[in-house]
């Protein structure tokens, strides 16, 4: 009767554990290896070469270390009372969990009790089930709300992060765009944010619900046999020894295997996005040569990975059916000494699993925490950012007008011996004691070699950077003594030589940077600009999309709506910067038609490049390797 007894325990155990068993068997072997998956996602920047990969891993360390529990609590704050009632639900997830085996080993006692099948018999079995089936509804209850409640935690805590990163993002001054690459700031945005949320979600639910699963579990265990237990116990040591070697090897494997994918994602990055220079150049065939070469390289590693996680799997499978038989065997003799019954057992082997998939959900979330902590370190590290430029509007004792009032031909804008270096390159010296004076009304002409320094010197008037040594003057303070916010949007005016559309209507774009002016407003500076005419041309007139980048519009009109733009703000000091890219002699026409129209009766300073622009200036200024060439007093001169 005793092998009838076990046999019937074991059928159930069976039951209970088959496919189970199987999905906690490669966790269990992780409990000593680690996080033993497939990276599919590249690290943070995207880098094109194995050093810049090594970099990225380098650097993960330095993230980790900017973590700030401060700044989580203080995102967390709005959410806190559906956060703890997230961790009471997931807790009590967790408690109820540990309740099942109690539940089976009742249901599985009353059902071995049977003697036969009428009513009586039977209603000796409903209760126990009744009591499993309200702990597995009440657990589903929890479950569901601790899942949806951190749900919604999680996505506004990424909200509310992306938030804070965008507008400490917009706030930071051009030297930190300088910095830092456009890809990578994005990756911050979307990538970083969205594994510092998975990460925090899952610390908090499986972290918590697992642990307690583990503790509770052993617990139960031990109290239901203690003999059993140490058997079971001295088991699971071998075992995490083995997946510990394994798992690091396959950890380095994986992470080398994500650095070589995000190379690959690197070329093919960058070839996408400079679709127009392949072309030109011929380089299709270069660029996929090139791309399918990394993606070869990736594709090994990944092979090598999915053998290594294969063999992973097999000898979990191994590891766990050796744990079932171990306390099959150990169980049926308790059971044949009487120290168990056929519930207990099968109760025993349920406790066994939960405690087995719960210790091993576990060892996943370290690297997971770790994963996410080391994005969130990276996007505390850019909130941490502070310009050195603040655009502070309001702050008293900034002037925001002229700081007294410049007749024509007085000077508006001065440069007193201004040398400069950018920041990212300190030791190169751009400007190396610079003078020039703008006086108002006057059209000032800066010509000279390419990389003289003619554009540092408008970044200088409009402060995207500072001088190094020397003053800028605006009629006559400093014009560090102006709020950055009012030079940028009242007083200049800038036309960049290949300016950027948004992806948005004529209408906005030309609106830009004054959203507040009437649709008048916008077209009497569009005629200004030479531009009206072929706007309403178009079909949908001002509401043609420009498309991306403005790729919809022509070089040349692109031109004019920045030109129609910059003039929209009625800006008291307009610096253009000629284009010399590749317009064709008709839009150049127009383009130099709307430029000479846009000067009339402002001051100016542009960018020269034609013979025309020069001739028809007041003044000209030449410059050469970071200097105002035939120095001395006559930086200025009278054509
Ligand atoms: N953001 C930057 N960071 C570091 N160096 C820069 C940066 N921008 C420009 N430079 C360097 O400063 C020098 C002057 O550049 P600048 O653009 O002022 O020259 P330019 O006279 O306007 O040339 P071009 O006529 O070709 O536009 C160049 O050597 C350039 O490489």
């Amino acid at each position: 009767s005793a092998a009838a007894v076990v046999g019937g325990g074991v059928g159930l155990g069976c039951y209970v554990a088959s496919s189970d068993w199987l999905s906690a068997s490669a966790s269990l072997f992780s409990l000593g290896g680690g996080v033993v998956r497939a990276e599919t996602a590249p690290p943070a920047e995207l880098a094109r070469t194995d050093e810049d990969a090594s970099a990225v891993s380098r650097s993960v360390d330095d993230d980790v270390g900017k973590f700030s529990w401060r700044l989580l609590g203080s995102l967390l704050l709005p959410d806190l009372h559906l956060l703890l009632a997230a961790v009471v639900a997931s807790v009590a997830a967790a408690l109820l969990n540990v309740q099942i085996p109690v539940g089976i080993s009742q249901v599985v006692d009353s059902v071995m009790r049977l003697q036969g099948a009428d009513w009586d018999q039977l209603k000796t079995v409903m209760g126990p089930a009744l009591r499993l089936l309200g702990v597995y509804a009440a657990q589903s209850g929890v479950t569901f709300a601790y899942i949806s409640l951190l749900g919604c935690v999680g996505e506004n805590l990424a909200a509310r992060l992306r938030r804070r990163l965008m507008a400490t993002l917009l706030t930071q001054d051009v030297a930190f765009f300088d910095r830092h690459r456009s890809a990578e700031l994005l990756s911050r945005l979307s990538g970083d944010v969205q594994d510092f949320k998975s990460a925090f979600k899952s610390a908090v639910s499986q972290g918590l619900r697992n642990a307690t699963q583990t503790v509770g579990s052993l617990g139960y265990l031990v109290a239901m046999s203690p003999r059993l237990s140490a058997f079971f116990l001295l088991y699971i040591p071998l075992v995490v020894a083995v997946g510990l070697g394994l798992g690091s090897m396959l950890r380095a494997l994986s992470k080398r295997a994500a650095a070589q994918q995000a190379a690959a994602n690197a070329v093919a990055h960058e070839a996408l996005t400079q679709m127009r220079s392949v072309k030109a150049f011929g380089m299709e065939a270069e660029e996929l040569r090139l791309y399918e070469g990394q993606v070869e390289e990736a594709a090994a590693l990944a092979r090598r990975l999915a053998l290594g996680i294969g063999l992973f799997q097999a000898l979990s499978n191994l590891a766990v059916n050796g744990v079932v038989l171990t306390v099959l065997c150990g169980g049926g003799v308790c059971i044949g000494r009487g120290e168990l019954t056929a519930g207990e057992l099968t109760a025993y082997l349920v406790g066994v699993q939960t405690a087995m998939r719960s210790a091993a959900n576990l060892s996943p979330l370290f690297g997971h925490a770790i994963k996410g902590a080391t994005a969130g370190g990276r996007v505390f590290r850019l909130l941490d950012s502070r310009p050195c430029i603040e655009i502070d509007r309001g702050r008293p004792g900034l002037l925001t007008e002229l700081a007294a009032p410049v007749s024509a031909g007085q000077d508006l804008v001065r440069l007193e011996n201004v040398r400069f270096a950018y920041p990212g390159r300190p030791d190169a010296v751009v400007l190396d004691g610079v003078s020039l004076t703008v006086p108002s009304g006057c059209v000032v002409a800066v010509c000279g070699r390419s990389g003289a320094g003619k554009s540092t010197v408008t970044q200088l008037l409009t402060r995207f950077y500072d001088p190094t040594d020397g003053r800028v003057l605006l009629a006559g303070r400093d014009l560090r003594s102006y709020d950055p916010g009012w030079v940028r949007d009242r007083l200049v005016g800038l036309i960049p030589q290949e300016p950027a559309l948004f992806c948005a209507t004529i209408r906005e774009n030309i609106r830009y940077g004054r959203p507040e002016a009437t649709d008048a407003e916008v077209e009497a500076a569009a005629r200004l600009a030479q531009a009206h005419k072929f706007i309403k041309a178009f079909p949908r007139g001002y509401d043609t999309h420009v498309g991306e980048r403005g790729l919809a519009v022509s070089g040349g009109q692109k031109q004019r709506i920045a030109i129609a733009r910059a003039l929209l703000k009625d800006p008291k000091l307009l610096i253009l910067d000629e284009a010399t890219s590749a317009l064709d002699s008709e839009s150049e026409r127009l383009v130099q038609a709307a430029l000479q129209q846009a000067m009339q009766g402002r001051t100016v300073i542009v960018i020269a490049h034609r013979l025309s622009t020069i001739e028809s200036a007041d003044y000209v200024v030449v410059m050469g390797n970071g200097r105002v060439l035939e120095a001395s007093a006559l930086a200025i001169f009278r054509v």
